[in-house]
């Protein structure tokens, strides 16, 4: 288990914010991740400050569209030297051939090629209400499936399908989760939520907080504490 297993969400609109906010964590107890919202504002250049700061990025761009466009632009998100970059497993499995393919060239400097399952602010009846009409879990396992089948390195998956994942795709698949929350805590809009602790006991290898640690008073000192709870769990 690695030390590093929180990426912290930098969902902010304007990236000066988002680095004073960042000036503030150690790149030792964390990862972060640029989404849609903070890339569009800030670009490569805000990607490249969070790297001269030493931290890891996982480019969130979700990135779903025909296997030509995709594999074109998983290849600039490796230019950018991302630690970690995602497409939608609903692209098919095409689409994510082609993303795999075009990381090649960059060998063991590519990015970690991950697929987005069902988004965790889903809950069965808006997936449902979708078109999918298979429980919400089995939906999952078979977007994970096609993922590894792919050739991808994992998915991001609510931690609450993580054990059926970890049993059906091996330790070796990375899983990626978002909607953590702390005990207590507010969901906002995520509708299949997990502690931190939780996830892990279920086989998580990436947390993804956002709002939890940035609206906190002392996201330091919250993150040092999730990662001691996990700690004592995982060793
Ligand atoms: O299924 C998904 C995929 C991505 N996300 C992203 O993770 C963070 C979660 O932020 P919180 O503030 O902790 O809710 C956010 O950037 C989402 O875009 C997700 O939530 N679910």
């Amino acid at each position: 288990m690695t030390k590093k297993s929180i990426i912290v969400a930098l969902d902010y609109a304007k990236p000066a914010d988002a680095l004073r906010f960042v000036d503030n964590l150690d790149p030792s107890e964390c990862r972060v991740k640029v989404g849609k919202e903070l890339f569009t504002a800030g670009g490569p250049d805000l990607v490249q400050a969070l790297h001269a700061r030493d931290f890891d990025v996982f480019l969130d761009l979700k990135f779903h569209d025909i296997p030509n466009t995709v594999a074109k632009a998983v290849a600039a998100a490796a230019e950018l030297g991302v630690w970690m970059v995602n497409v939608h497993a609903s692209g098919g499995h095409e689409m994510m051939t082609a993303a795999k393919e075009a990381l090649k060239p960059y060998g063991d400097k590519a990015p970690l090629l991950i697929a987005v399952t069902v988004l965790t602010s889903m809950s069965t009846e808006q997936l449902r209400a979708t078109g999918v009409s298979r429980a919400l879990p089995e939906h999952v396992l078979a977007l994970a499936k096609n993922a590894k089948e792919a050739g991808l390195a994992g998915v991001v998956c609510s931690a609450q399908e993580a054990e059926i994942l970890r049993a059906a795709l091996g330790e070796e698949f990375v899983l990626v989760t978002p909607g953590i929350r702390p005990a207590n805590s507010e969901s906002h809009d995520q509708k299949r939520v997990m502690t931190p602790v939780q996830a892990i006991s279920a086989g998580v290898n990436y947390l993804v907080m956002g709002r939890p640690i940035r609206e906190n008073s002392n996201p330091n000192q919250l993150l040092s504490a999730i990662n001691h709870e996990i700690s004592e769990i995982s060793s």
